[in-house]
């Protein structure tokens, strides 16, 4: 992996080199977010290798209580004229909660629970989100510049991409250069 795409946001992983939890770094592509774009066909055009977002984080132990501990560095970039977004997931522990902090660029967090009601917060360095249990969540870069977000959830959270199935309620769009944000009509 092209180890530029991080380099430029030295954080100090400390704690981590202390008790000596290795740092691993999971990447995705285009290829690997099959249905996750609207505009299929714009998506099938793209090169599936092109990275999409990479997620550093400390392979904490997964003891009860423990913190997961992460960073999701998510390229500028769009698919049609849909921003880059992760997949978005629920926790597989539905209680779960996770707090996310901006640190780098500019982006929206897109919310939804298991009502389908939604909310979007922005997302910049130094804005902090607390993500309730029972509540799906996505980041979305809006911005020219990779967007990086810290964040930190239970080891038990786990991750349950299947009851989004159906996509989340909105979609958000790069409109002749303004950010507009779309219902989904899911019937
Ligand atoms: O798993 P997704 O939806 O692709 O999100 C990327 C990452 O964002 C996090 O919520 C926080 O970094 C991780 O749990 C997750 O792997
Ligand atoms: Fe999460």
């Amino acid at each position: 992996m092209d180890s530029t795409i991080i380099q430029p946001l030295h954080l100090a992983w400390c704690s981590g080199a202390l008790s000596g939890a290795p740092l691993l770094t999971k990447s995705t592509t285009l290829q690997d977010l099959p249905g996750v774009f609207a505009d299929h066909t714009c998506w099938q055009s793209l090169a599936g290798s092109k990275p999409v977002y990479h997620v550093e984080m400390f392979a904490t132990p997964d003891r009860p209580g423990e913190l997961y501990t992460g960073v999701t560095h998510l390229m500028p970039g769009k698919v049609g004229e849909e921003f880059f977004m992760t997949r978005g997931h629920f926790h597989a522990r539905r209680e779960q909660g996770e707090v996310y902090i901006g640190l780098r660029g500019e982006g929206l967090l897109l919310l939804q629970d298991e009502q389908n009601s939604t909310r979007l917060e922005r997302v910049y360095p130094g804005s902090v989100h607390t993500i309730p249990g029972f509540t799906a969540h996505r980041l979305i870069n809006t911005g020219n510049e990779i967007l990086s977000a810290l964040a930190v959830w239970p080891c038990s959270a786990g991750h349950d991409y299947s009851a989004l199935k159906n996509g989340f309620a909105l979609r958000v769009v790069d409109d002749a250069g303004s950010v507009r944000v779309m219902e989904v009509n899911h019937d």
